[in-house]
């Protein structure tokens, strides 16, 4: 059994002008200390994703459909109270903002203490010992003394340093963490990601790493979800997707990080841009955008096709396969 099955999900937001749809039937797993990336541009709905895990979505959005099973109950069906000893326990984020998790006004060891004595029965003693070896696992200089220090003493890296120590004190069985270094320096972001995967390697913790950058997901993850207008158009083993894309939009994705020899530039972007989710084309949703559209694309959604554990929502999936399309 998977560590977390989320099966057909769909998170809608309801409006005046009609139910917009973030989620649509959207599948994965994550297996034990497993690691998986979901990619896609800006809007994509990969956090909207990220928060129906969590119960976290914020109003007006609603899970409206699937089962979210996670250590073999269905979060979907949770109470408040059910949810608070997964969320932060049992499942920890990590934002793109340490501040969504800091707080200003209490020390960091005053912070981590009571996130541990929040979920366990433990001293203040035992909790400052758990919560100084977290610090020094994050590579925090001086740990002891920088329990005393407060969130704006600390640069941003070592902000986000002690987020993920954090996110790792209850020992969580799985992490989310939602473009947890964009926020960061270039060099720092590399920094932090390495630690990331490091710990959770160490600590056998499975993850989610929400991210636009495809070069991340290939250096941290294990199986990559491409989510596009809030459905999968593809999904794999990271190693497979990442040298032998097949969904013309992941190869957009691919073809738009910056090249060698070209730092910050970013060539062949995708045309066009994600549309807004009140108007998501007919048919294939990225068929606007896409160079080997034809009028089949237009008539319906594509299914999720299999091709030996790597799957592909496009009807020219065999041509592209083949090197055939045009
Ligand atoms: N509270 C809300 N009300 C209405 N629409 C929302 C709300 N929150 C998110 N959305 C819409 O849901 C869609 C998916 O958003 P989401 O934040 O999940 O995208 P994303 O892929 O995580 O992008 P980003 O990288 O910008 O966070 C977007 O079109 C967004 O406008």
């Amino acid at each position: 059994m998977p560590l977390l099955d989320v099966r057909d999900l769909v998170v809608e937001f309801p409006t005046r002008h009609g139910t917009l749809t973030a989620v649509d039937s959207v599948s994965f797993t994550v297996d034990k200390g497993e690691r998986l990336g979901i990619v896609g541009e800006s809007g994509a709905g990969k956090s909207v994703a990220a928060f129906a895990i969590l119960n976290l979505l914020s109003r007006p959005g609603r899970i409206g459909g699937g089962s979210i099973t996670f250590e073999g109950r269905d979060l979907t069906k949770l109470n408040r109270q059910q949810m608070r000893s997964v969320r932060g326990n049992r499942i920890s984020m990590i934002f793109q903002d340490p501040m969504m998790t800091l707080n200003p006004v209490l020390t960091i060891g005053t912070q981590m203490v009571e996130t541990l004595k929040a979920h366990r029965d433990i001293s203040d003693a035992e909790a400052k010992r758990i919560a100084i070896a977290r610090l020094g696992e994050v590579k925090i200089p001086s740990p002891e003394n920088r329990m005393a220090s407060y969130p704006h003493e600390l640069s941003g890296g070592m902000r986000q340093r002690v987020v993920i120590a954090i996110a790792l004190l209850t020992e969580p069985a799985l992490i989310i963490a939602d473009e947890p270094t964009t926020a960061l320096d270039v060099t720092i972001q590399a920094e932090i990601m390495s630690l990331m995967l490091a710990l959770c390697k160490t600590h056998g913790v499975g993850l989610i790493l929400i991210t636009h950058d495809l070069a991340v997901v290939s250096q941290v993850t294990q199986r990559v979800v491409v989510l596009y207008a809030g459905r999968v158009v593809e999904t794999g083993q990271t190693a497979r997707v990442v040298h032998d894309p097949v969904h013309p939009y992941t190869r957009g994705l691919l073809a738009a990080l910056p090249g060698e020899g070209t730092p910050g530039a970013r060539l062949n972007q995708i045309r066009g841009g994600m549309p807004s989710l009140n108007a998501i084309p007919e048919g294939c949703a990225f068929h606007p955008r896409c160079d080997f559209v034809q009028d089949r694309c237009r008539a319906a959604v594509p299914p999720l096709d299999d091709f030996d554990g790597h799957r592909v929502r496009c009807v020219r999936a065999d041509d592209l396969i083949a090197g055939a399309a045009a």
